[in-house]
């Protein structure tokens, strides 16, 4: 995130924190003036008669009632913290303690030792009025559109298993450069890499000083023992691979790690009714880089989770209309979201409501007040978690793409999302040229580290907005939104050119590949002929084969 945005981010949030101090302020006098209140009737119960002839529904809306006085108790510990009034926090829990254990008690109105106890902890609570410093976490995500080449070191004192790994991961557009050992290292003095991958016999002793380049660690190794495997955890290494070395296996946890690092940001749904706390949320996990919206109407939520499509819903327990429980369950009544992460956020005390909120389908249950860095840390590491285990299901493991299934759904929304809002979508069917003869001729293995390369390009040459997935053995679909006929045009040539000048090596033998396209735009069809978009896109491939091969038709 550029300095100007983060600087405009944190004057949004003192300008919300001066907001809620007013409010704040404000809260506390009223309190103070209903206890005085309590406390007249308390002393003349006589003076009020009035109160005896009022309805019951009166009664229920009484503001000097135990039960309303520790609502807004409730509330004000809840918040107080969140902005920084740590000590307005504490004071505030330590009183909704008490009444709460008085509400147990079945009493229903305040006594006399309650209103003083109210009174002079209130007179504290104003007292303390003075905000700590809450800086807003760093954003620890980098974004770009198109994830540049990445940079790895690879320390192997093995000079022809060096050469052919470095070979091999050229092949997958790596820039790599090679080390005979780990002092060869001291001797650069270029950037450190993206990825250090080193060779475990280069020996542990060498490689503590290899943390000080906070980059990822991958070892290789020929030992597959307990000791070695823990040597390499402690050193926290990403990866351990061992000898002979499965490349398309090495580069499947390499993209997996530059995806996470280049991933596009978490979307949030905040669902909450009190708006100064959920625009706090919002800007503290925008300043974390991750993209928010607000919704504090509930009753909408299912029409919300359809458009914006969050990967994580933080919502409120208490609001007035519904509560954040069934909110959940009602949720989890539709398919497409029995797996979205629901985390609670609530300044609610008893356990057993926690655990019950839980049961109605959430994942996590936050109790207010929470730091800024435990709110980030908290929601980054679900959608983390929730997109590790999206990926196990929906991605194909030699590519790390969507799979068939997957890709063809994504594929499907995107064409109804861009006929919705009126923009061009370009679909393309890809296959691999004479792969059959690839693997007769090379093997099976030499086939899988062709797949994996294009798989690798296709991921490199697109945007982050792109679709790609493996529709078929050598056969890939990719979907780009926004794009027109001319544009995605333009890039399917790249990518072909791009993959025709690949080497691959298989022994003493060196081979190259090619591809053939099949593409078609959105605005290119009519009307009712979208839902053909897939087929014409097969059918051009077809025209691309028979055409003679290593060219994009459309
Ligand atoms: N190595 C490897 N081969 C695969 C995989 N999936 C499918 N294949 C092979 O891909 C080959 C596809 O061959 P064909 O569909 O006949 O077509 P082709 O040889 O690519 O020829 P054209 O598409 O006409 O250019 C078959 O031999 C499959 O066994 C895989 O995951 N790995």
């Amino acid at each position: 995130m550029v300095e100007s945005e983060r600087s405009k981010l944190e004057q949004k949030l003192e300008l919300l924190k001066q907001s809620y101090q007013h409010n704040l302020q404000e809260e506390l006098t009223s309190l103070c003036h209903v206890l005085k209140k309590a406390q007249r009737r308390e002393e003349s119960p006589e003076a009020d008669v009035v109160s005896s002839a009022v309805s019951v529904d009166d009664k229920a809306h009484d503001e000097t009632s135990l039960d309303a006085i520790y609502r807004r108790i409730h509330k004000v510990s809840g918040s107080a913290g969140t902005f920084g009034f740590e000590h307005v926090s504490q004071l505030a829990r330590a009183l909704e303690v008490t009444l709460l254990n008085a509400l147990k008690e079945g009493k229903s109105s305040l006594d006399a030792s309650l209103v003083t106890l109210l009174q002079s902890q209130l007179t504290l609570m104003q007292r303390s009025l003075v905000p700590e410093a809450q800086p807003l976490p760093q954003c620890t995500i980098e974004q770009s559109d198109i994830r540049s080449v990445a940079k790895i070191w690879l320390i192997e004192e093995d000079a022809l298993l060096g050469k052919r790994i470095l070979e091999q991961l050229a092949n997958f557009s790596y820039e790599v450069t090679l080390f005979s050992s780990v002092p060869a290292i001291a001797n650069t003095d270029s950037e450190p890499p993206d990825v250090l991958i080193v060779d475990a016999a280069a020996g542990s002793a060498y490689l503590s000083p290899l943390q000080s380049l906070s980059c990822p660690l991958f070892f290789i190794s020929e030992q597959d023992d307990f000791d070695a495997r823990m040597r390499a955890a402690q050193l926290n290494a990403y990866g351990y691979f061992l000898k002979p070395l499965n490349i398309p296996q090495l580069v499947n946890r390499l993209e997996q790690l530059l995806q996470e690092r280049h991933a596009p940001p978490a979307r949030i749904l905040i669902v909450d009714d009190d708006y100064q706390l959920a625009a706090y949320y919002q800007l503290v996990l925008e300043a974390a880089g991750m993209e928010v919206q607000v919704l504090d109407k509930p009753r909408y939520v299912i029409e919300q989770l359809t458009t914006y499509r969050p990967e994580l819903l933080l919502m409120d327990v208490h609001m007035p209309d519904y509560n954040g429980p069934d909110i959940a369950a009602m949720i989890r009544q539709y398919d497409a979201w029995s797996s979205l992460p629901i985390v609670f956020l609530s300044a609610e005390l008893d356990l057993n409501k926690q655990v019950d909120a839980l049961s109605h389908g959430a994942d996590e249950f936050l109790t207010k007040p929470i730091s800024a860095a435990q709110l980030v840390a908290s929601v980054r590491a679900r959608v983390s978690r929730s997109r590790t285990l999206s990926a196990l299901l929906n991605k194909d493991c030699l590519t790390g793409l969507l799979k068939h299934a997957s890709i063809k759904s994504a594929a499907i929304d995107e064409l109804h999302r861009a006929a919705r809002q009126h923009y061009p979508v370009t679909v393309a069917m890809i296959d691999i040229d004479h792969f059959k003869a690839v693997n007769d001729t090379h093997g099976h293995a030499a086939g899988d580290v062709v797949i994996a390369s294009l798989a690798t390009l296709l991921r490199q040459r697109l945007r982050q907005t792109d679709m790609i997935g493996r529709y078929g053995g050598e056969e890939f679909l990719v979907v780009l939104p926004h794009c027109t006929s001319e544009d995605g045009r333009k890039r399917l040539e790249n990518i072909r050119e791009y993959f025709s000048r690949l080497r691959f090596n298989q022994g003493a033998q060196e081979f190259g590949c090619t591809l053939s396209a099949g593409m078609v735009c959105s605005i290119d069809m009519t009307e009712g002929e979208q839902d053909r978009l897939l087929v014409r896109a097969d059918e051009a491939l077809y025209r691309a084969k028979r055409g003679g091969r290593n060219q994009v038709c459309q």
